[in-house]
């Protein structure tokens, strides 16, 4: 090839467009080609690709033809004549279209003669492959050319093979670049005033046989032919609207990069990106022209321009690509010191194997090598290392490990990397925040990406993830609500309410993607409206299983990007789902407290758990609600302060109950009430009796450190025990009419002694005899501070060395639905704030 691009510079006033094979081969698209093609600037030389799936066809009928199966040699080839027989009919007037069908019998009938030759030999070889496949762009360019000629757009039909010219290689041949301009000069005046419609993918050797171009074949034609053209711009027109940010499949906020060079490109290209092989490239490289990447289904819509200058904005997007099925090969040292460097023997015995090795991490001091190989040869290059080792394995100065497999490369490709600092740091720190385990780093000697492999089922969180630190103005949470009642119904419609403000202002995408409630569950990994939460789960047939099984969920939940499971139910055993959502890479944030007041090791391990996983626990309303009542504490804690005494009301619904009951409400009512308002338990029951108080004092005694259970706490209840069996809270709220008189009574004489009906929480963790924790009603006189608390108020005052004379004093509302949700929504954006990958 030449090695002097001013001699061929793009100069001439040709255009080249590409079209793939679905915009030509799906029924439907084919006029919208033949619309862009009648609008375009002229001159114009199109390059086609075989019809829809028609290679992979052909492929199977040789296939079949080499097994001595001539039945499904035909069948494969009759799809081949169908579909350009369907397609040719959404274009072709009836007349037209009987020439063309003639035309296409006619160039299929030789290569039935090949294919039954093959049927013959039982051999395909890649030279009669290559004639085989030949026919799909042959017909292809007959096709558009004829549909052309049809709308008055004057056209002809070219087939490749009449002016590129390459070496004998079969399946990808390398292409005779001066060889093919003296075939293709004399060509070029029989174009004049014609749209030539030209083969893509196929060639012709020195020889005079038939050859193809290899994987994405018809764009290196036409780039090839646009470098021979002399051609200033290369249209590449394909189904997605430009080279994306990231496989769309992948990441659904993945968006076309405006512009990139080729440079990049040819990272992309070489790091996985399945648009462009790198060879595609090199015309462009040596000509100066521009490759526009554009969608057929959105013309107008810009594309990717790759280009010499690429984007000069320091903050243009970034690309993430991965590289699937890979595997991990390691040589490690069982020495400090090696007599002799192993990296070139092992890269040369790898070449020598003929093995892919994608890259690698290798130094000249250290032996230690990491190696990623494709798979499927991965077995093959240990054999291969172990061989070629042998005397440093006998020695017992090496060892090569099996294979790790599967691995994905993730790649970002970032022209800035070699000049922005922290382009790496953020890449990997984005990775670590959601856990993803980096089994090697990879940096590119181009300095133009980093790639790092990561196990195969971590591939599409971890492409997500660098995804959205490099691209999103957002950090995606997503979201699997479990429990939709007071709380988890007020935390949906906050999510609805709040959701822009929390895009434009916080930078955070809240996607709610699944809720389940004691019944039904709904899951779609692309997000829920909140709004529509219950009307879509009241359609929800209920399951086998009640309530539903949730695990299936978190496999799903945890292939998203920042998974978190939200409990807002007061079910018991969640603990479990907790432990599965940490393995599985998953945050939580709860507001049930019942997993926190499981046994004391049970509970220490869930949250060791969580931290080997690297998962946050947020909890902040199981005690006051959204008051910050265990931040508070964790920064007294961490700061050093020595907490000597907390005390305060820490339930809402008994505040107002007891707030009720001094304003002489009757019991049934007052607790009716508070129901009502969302403040109580699911049961009541497990207000009155204390038990969700002692639960709150546990939780903030073992923030202390305190190793207590449930039962360490001292109980009294707010009404006799023997009132508390009841099961049905229904029912329950109708027995408490029985004790409405005794109840008044007795608040009647607390009134008369000047005294207030309060429940209380005491944890004195430096109690003689050991850390006390009680929980009970108390009469408080005037002076205490929990008689000035209304209704729902909470309060809770941490004593502490440093507070000693004025407490620190938390206080407001301690329950309903409305703050409840809010402070989970709180710890939802905290871990959002906590696992954002910085720019
Ligand atoms: N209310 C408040 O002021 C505060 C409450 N909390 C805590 O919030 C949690 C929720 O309270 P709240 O909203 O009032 O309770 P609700 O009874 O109103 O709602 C509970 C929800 O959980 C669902 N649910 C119950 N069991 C299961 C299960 N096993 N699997 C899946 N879903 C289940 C229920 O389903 P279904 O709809 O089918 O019944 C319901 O949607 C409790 O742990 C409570 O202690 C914390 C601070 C304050
Ligand atoms: N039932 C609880 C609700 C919050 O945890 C209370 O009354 O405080």
């Amino acid at each position: 090839m030449s090695s002097n691009p001013s001699h061929y510079a793009a100069s001439s006033p040709w255009c080249v467009y590409k079209f793939g094979g679905s915009s030509v081969g799906t029924p439907g698209r084919l006029p919208r080609v033949l619309s862009l093609i009648s609008e375009a600037q002229r001159p114009l030389a199109v390059v086609v690709s075989a019809l829809g799936d028609t290679t992979d066809w052909l492929i199977s009928a040789a296939s079949a033809a080499a097994r001595g199966d001539e039945a499904g040699s035909g069948a494969e080839l009759a799809q081949v004549r169908s579909l350009a027989r369907s397609i040719a009919g959404t274009v072709l007037e009836s007349a037209v279209l009987t020439a063309h069908e003639k035309t296409v019998e006619q160039l299929l009938a030789p290569i039935e003669r090949l294919l039954t030759g093959v049927e013959l030999t039982r051999e395909c070889t890649p030279a009669t492959l290559d004639e085989v496949l030949s026919v799909g762009e042959r017909i292809s360019s007959e096709l558009v050319a004829r549909a052309l000629t049809a709308r008055g757009i004057p056209a002809l039909a070219v087939d490749a093979r009449t002016f590129l010219v390459t070496d004998e290689t079969a399946g990808a041949a390398r292409v005779d670049i001066e060889a093919s301009r003296a075939r293709l000069t004399p060509l070029v005046p029989g174009w004049e005033g014609k749209v030539p419609v030209i083969t893509g993918f196929i060639a012709r050797s020195h020889q005079g046989r038939t050859t193809t171009l290899g994987r994405n074949g018809s764009d290196y034609t036409a780039t090839l032919l646009s470098w021979l053209l002399g051609a200033r711009q290369v249209t590449v027109w394909t189904d997605v609207p430009g080279v994306m940010t990231a496989d769309p499949a992948l990441v659904g906020d993945a968006y076309p990069v405006p512009r990139m060079t080729y440079a990049e490109a040819l990272e992309l290209a070489h790091f996985g990106t399945r648009m462009f092989h790198p060879r595609t490239m090199i015309p462009l490289l040596e000509s100066g022209a521009a490759l526009h990447i554009r969608g057929t289904t959105e013309p107008d819509a810009p594309g990717t321009r790759i280009d010499a200058e690429g984007n000069p904005d320091p903050h243009r997007p970034t690309s993430v690509t991965s590289l699937e099925r890979l595997a991990l090969l390691h040589v490690e040292s069982l020495r400090p010191t090696l007599n002799e460097p192993l990296g070139h023997r092992v890269l040369q015995a790898l070449e020598a194997a003929r093995i892919t090795v994608w890259g690698g991490t290798l130094s000249a001091l250290a032996p230690s090598i990491s190696l990623v190989v494709p798979q499927a040869q991965a077995e093959r290059a240990h054999a291969v290392l172990e061989e070629a080792l042998r005397g440093e394995r006998e020695r017992r100065e090496v060892r090569v490990p099996p294979p790790h497999a599967p691995v994905t490369l993730v790649t970002l490709v970032a022209e800035s990397m070699g000049h922005r600092p922290n382009v790496a740091g953020r890449f990997f720190h984005a990775l670590g925040n959601v856990g993803v385990n980096v089994r090697a780093i990879l940096q590119g000697a181009s300095s133009r990406s980093v790639s790092c492999a990561v196990d195969a089922e971590d591939t599409a969180v971890a492409v997500r993830t660098v995804h959205s630190a490099f691209n999103l103005n957002e950090t995606e949470i997503n979201v699997l609500l479990v429990g939709k009642g007071t709380v988890g119904g007020r935390l949906l419609a906050q999510l609805a309410e709040n959701a822009k403000t929390l895009k434009a202002r916080h930078g955070v995408a809240l996607r709610l993607v699944g809720v389940v409630d004691s019944r039904r569950a709904l899951f779609e990994p692309r997000g829920l409206p909140p709004a529509e939460v219950h009307a879509r789960l009241a359609d929800v047939s209920p399951g086998n299983a009640s309530p539903p099984d949730v695990r299936p969920l978190l496999e799903r939940l945890s292939r998203l990007s920042v998974p978190v499971l939200v409990d807002c139910t007061a079910a018991d055993g969640l603990e479990t789902l907790y432990a599965e959502a940490f393995r599985r890479g998953i945050h939580v944030v709860a507001a049930n407290k019942k997993p926190l007041a499981r046994p004391w090791k049970e509970c220490e391990s869930l949250h060791g758990l969580a931290r080997a996983h690297f998962r946050t626990w947020h909890y902040e309303t199981t005690v006051g609600a959204s008051l910050p009542v265990i931040e508070t504490l964790k920064n007294l804690v961490r700061t050093g302060d020595r907490v000597e005494r907390i005390e305060g009301c820490f339930s809402g619904s008994l505040g107002a109950i007891c707030h009720a009951l001094m304003d002489g409400v009757p019991l049934s009512q007052a607790v009716r009430t508070a129901r009502t308002n969302g403040y109580t338990e699911p049961h009541p029951r497990d207000d009155l009796s204390g038990l969700d108080v002692a639960r709150k004092a546990l939780i903030l005694a073992r923030e202390l450190g305190l190793e207590l259970e449930l039962e360490d706490v001292a109980v009294e209840p707010l009404v006799p025990p023997e009132h508390l069996r009841e099961e049905d809270p229904e029912a329950f709220l109708r027995t408490l009419g029985s004790l409405d008189a005794d109840v008044s009574a007795q608040v009647a004489r607390y009134r008369a002694a000047g005294r207030s009906l309060r429940y209380l929480a005491q944890i004195l963790p430096n109690a003689p005899g050991g850390p006390r924790v009680k929980v009970g009603p108390v009469a408080v006189d005037a002076a205490h501070p929990a008689t000035g608390l209304k209704g729902a108020e909470a309060m809770v005052s941490f004593f502490t060395e440093r507070y000693r004379e004025f407490p620190l004093i938390v206080r407001g509302a301690g329950a309903g639905g409305d703050v409840t949700a809010a402070g989970v929504l709180a710890d939802i954006l905290r871990l959002a704030q906590n696992v954002r990958g910085r720019r």
